[in-house]
């Protein structure tokens, strides 16, 4: 890939979009009360979005992170069409440490966060298997009549066709929120920068600083 299809981003510019997308969550009355960060690339905007979404006298919403990586499955026929990609969790939602007021997601306004929605192959492992797992304790604990509600925020949506779906009420309801949609370029995030004043100068002169 030429040097010029590659996007570099800035922490000043990953900074300034949670920023924005906080005051646009909040403005919406829809502060979460929990955000699950999927790792690695969700743990640094989640991070600095809580700040944004801090409210005085509320207590700052807890993070939880999600580990879910794309495994190249490379297919057992050796043809194009078997070769795909694969979620693997590695780490999941853990409530032990939390108060008993806090020990599922049922109820819960909840705020996925990733960096990039390339695929969207992810967020939508990440939405169904929550989804699926909220079901299921409410069909235990007998809390079926308690809403739950699920938003994603990206910084970077890809344009691109994506080999999977998310819910379209998610989506009409503004409930999916990609603080920025780019091409379908190499996008390179600071925290992989090998020289980092290099990196931000590039950024700068791109315009995402
Ligand atoms: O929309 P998709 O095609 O699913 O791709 C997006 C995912 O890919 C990257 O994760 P990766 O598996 O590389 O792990 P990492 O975040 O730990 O780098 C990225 O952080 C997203 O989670």
């Amino acid at each position: 890939m030429a040097e010029d299809e590659r996007m570099y981003i800035s922490y000043n510019n990953i900074h300034k979009l949670c920023q924005k997308v906080a005051k646009h969550i909040l403005a919406r009355n829809e502060r979460p009360d929990i955000i699950i960060a999927i790792t690695g690339g969700g743990m640094i905007p989640a991070r600095i979005i809580r700040s944004f979404l801090k409210v005085k006298g509320q207590k700052n919403i807890p993070i939880q992170a999600i580990g879910l990586s794309l495994y190249e499955d490379l297919g057992l026929k050796n043809s194009v069409e078997t070769i795909g990609k694969e979620v693997i969790r590695t780490q999941w939602l853990d409530f032990s440490a939390l108060n008993q007021h806090f020990d599922s997601l049922i109820g819960k306004k909840i705020l996925i966060v990733d960096e990039v929605d390339d695929t969207r192959t992810t967020l939508h492992y990440a939405l169904s298997e929550l989804e699926k797992e909220v079901v299921e304790q409410q069909n235990l604990l007998n809390r079926i009549n308690e809403d739950t509600v699920f938003s994603i925020f990206v910084l970077h949506n890809k344009d691109k066709p994506k080999k999977a779906d998310l819910p379209d009420s998610m989506i009409n309801s503004g409930r999916y929120i990609a603080a920025q949609t780019v091409p379908d370029m190499w996008l390179c995030y600071p925290w992989d920068a090998e020289d980092i004043e290099e990196h931000t100068e590039l950024a700068k002169a791109q315009g995402n600083d």
